[in-house]
């Protein structure tokens, strides 16, 4: 539904209702810190991502700590056909040589970093772009990955994919104290100085775990995790998922997610959440009112 729909089918009253049931939300948020991961698939509509925008000015407005991490593997693809080269990804890794992380770094640190700076400008936030290379503050060394069913040691070498070592949370600290709207390309730097590609859910689950952020929520392009019928689950212990992973119900993009979205929940980020991001104000609707609109996360 468009803004202008929804705006002549909700009577005045109800729409004051709607406002007050934020009250209790803005006040247990107040000040607190909301880890937000912004996906390359659910912003590809530039009406979303007008949403989008002015969701985070407006949580940022009322008295919450914004900081917007983001992915851009459709917009990385995109350039990626441009110079002839077709992305491959293993368990959710995008496969990364030295010509496609030169791709990644100028799609994610560039384009798509600067463009949802801007829209969040647009709207009336103060936003500002960094990369983990920003006085340094994602340090990454090269990510050898454990390969699925196999014997433990049985590892992946997929390029210049990192694997956190440190996140330094005094940037982040000293941009919200100064009103700002962090926006964090998915980019680590190496101990020699060397560029690493990290995946954005990632990012976005280590990053509020070091910020003790409130709550984690990660947009994506589902109504969030499926069963095998594509049915909604709406909320996910660690059994389940390790049983959901186990029998394939999930796979690609959907790995990393869950993983990151476990690993925060189990070390301190009190709600996690993977939601619609295709709904117009999902994160309205998840931070602020009794409406959630996906699969929260549990630690235990
Ligand atoms: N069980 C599942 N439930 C929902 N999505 C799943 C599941 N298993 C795999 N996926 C895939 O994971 C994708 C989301 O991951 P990804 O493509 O990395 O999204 P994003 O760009 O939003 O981070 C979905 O579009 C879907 O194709
Ligand atoms: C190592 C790795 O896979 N990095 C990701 C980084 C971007 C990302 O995560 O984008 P989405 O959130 O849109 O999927 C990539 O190169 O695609």
């Amino acid at each position: 539904m468009t803004d202008t729909a929804l705006q002549q089918e909700i009577a005045p009253a109800r729409k004051a209702e709607i406002l007050a049931e934020a009250l209790p939300y803005i006040k247990r948020f107040f000040d607190k810190t909301i880890v937000i991961k912004y996906g390359g698939n659910a912003m590809t509509d530039p009406h979303l991502k007008d949403c989008f925008a002015r969701d985070v000015v407006l949580l940022k407005l009322v008295g919450l700590n914004p900081v917007v991490v983001h992915g851009g593997g459709p917009q990385i693809e995109n350039l990626l056909a441009r110079v002839g080269k077709k992305g491959e990804f293993i368990q959710g890794m995008r496969v990364t040589d030295a010509e496609t992380m030169e791709v990644v770094e100028m799609v994610l640190g560039g384009q798509v970093n600067k463009e949802i700076v801007n829209l969040i400008n647009k709207h009336g936030g103060k936003a500002v772009g960094l990369t983990g290379k920003d006085a340094g503050f994602i340090r990454a060394k090269k990510l050898l990955m454990q390969r699925q069913d196999a014997p433990e040691g049985d590892l992946i070498d997929v390029g210049q994919v990192g694997e956190i070592t440190g996140i330094d949370p005094s940037l982040i600290a000293f941009l919200d104290q100064g009103d700002f709207i962090p926006v964090i390309a998915p980019i680590g730097v190496g101990a020699e100085g060397e560029t690493y590609n990290i995946n954005a859910d990632v990012v976005a689950g280590k990053l509020a775990e070091i910020l003790k952020a409130e709550k984690l929520v990660l947009l994506t392009n589902t109504p969030g995790v499926l069963d095998k019928a594509g049915n909604l689950l709406t909320g996910l212990t660690p059994r389940q998922i390790e049983d959901l992973v186990a029998d394939g119900t999930l796979s690609g993009g959907m790995l990393p997610k869950i993983g990151s979205a476990l690993d925060a929940a189990r070390n301190g980020v009190k709600s996690v959440h993977i939601i619609d991001g295709r709904v117009e104000h999902c994160l309205l609707l998840e931070i602020l009112t009794d409406h959630g609109v996906g699969t929260m996360i549990k630690s235990k």
